[in-house]
């Protein structure tokens, strides 16, 4: 279970541009929840994965995950127990390394350099097995190096390599924002996949509001720092797209937009 209590975090404090984005902000996400955050540019999606993830310090409250306080520890410590995939296809692996290389670096994650490392029969089975089941022809590719694949592709071994070992939450940041409708589409039905197979508690920020409303156990959507939407159940299943377009609109009515 993760728990964001009584978060406070300003940008630029203390000038002319301080901005308070999340004032005595409160989240908690169970353990295999697969969780669509949506909300208007600015909303503070990002911003509250970067929190998680310890990218960005808070500046009040805690962060708690299976009742160990982890607001202090340094992203990289984290990052060892959550599996990112971001917008951006190319930062989800390493392009000049080859598709075997990438897959035994993920393989690897966390632990430290030693003469474990490197490959054997057995490991490039096993990377052969999984990279089959993305559909994709890349398990007869591990010589190619991951930059001459295609978005899609990268995106596809990003979201592989990023659970391939044991992890408390899978964080999505716009993942299929970069791809092609069709691209994206394959990218969200192993998403969706993964995240069943592997009962991973999941967080996908999208402004796909189909996909929000279609995958997924609970939806939020944020608004200036807070979440103005929580379903979840039978309340999410039933959710449509029109309503999630209503709260956007009275929003930006309430905004003045
Ligand atoms: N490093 C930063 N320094 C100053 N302000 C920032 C910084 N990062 C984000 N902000 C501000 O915080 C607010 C929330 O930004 P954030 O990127 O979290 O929103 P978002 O919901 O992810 O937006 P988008 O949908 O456009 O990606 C915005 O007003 C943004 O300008």
């Amino acid at each position: 279970m993760l728990e964001l209590r009584n978060i406070n975090k300003y940008y630029n404090p203390g000038t002319i541009n301080e901005m308070c984005l999340f004032r005595d902000f409160n989240l908690t996400i169970l353990d295999q929840e697969f969780v669509s955050v949506v909300g208007s540019n600015g909303s503070g999606k990002t911003s509250m994965l970067n929190i998680i993830c310890g990218s960005i310090p808070t500046d009040q409250g805690s962060i708690i995950v299976n009742q160990t306080d982890i607001t202090t520890m340094s992203e990289f410590k984290r990052l060892r127990k959550i599996g990112r995939v971001y917008q951006n296809p190319a930062m989800g692996t390493c392009p000049s390394m080859t598709i075997l290389e990438n897959m035994s670096l993920a393989d690897n994650k966390g632990q430290s350099f030693n003469l474990r490392w490197g490959t054997n029969k057995k490991r490039i089975e096993r990377y052969k097995e999984s990279l089959k089941s993305l559909n994709l022809g890349l398990e007869d590719k591990l010589d190619v190096t991951v930059g001459a694949l295609s978005g899609g592709q990268r995106q596809a071994m990003a979201l592989l390599m990023a659970t391939m070992t044991p992890i408390e939450f899978l964080i999505l940041d716009e993942h299929t924002a970069a791809l092609d409708p069709k691209t994206a589409e394959l990218i969200m039905e192993l998403t969706d996949r993964i995240v069943k197979e592997k009962k991973l508690t999941t967080i996908m920020v999208t402004h796909n509001l189909r996909y929000a409303v279609e995958y997924g156990n609970r939806l939020l959507m944020m608004h200036q720092g807070n979440v103005v939407i929580d379903q979840a159940g039978n309340n999410k299943r039933t959710l449509k797209i029109e309503d999630i377009l209503d709260k956007f609109n009275e929003i930006s009515i309430e905004c003045g937009n």
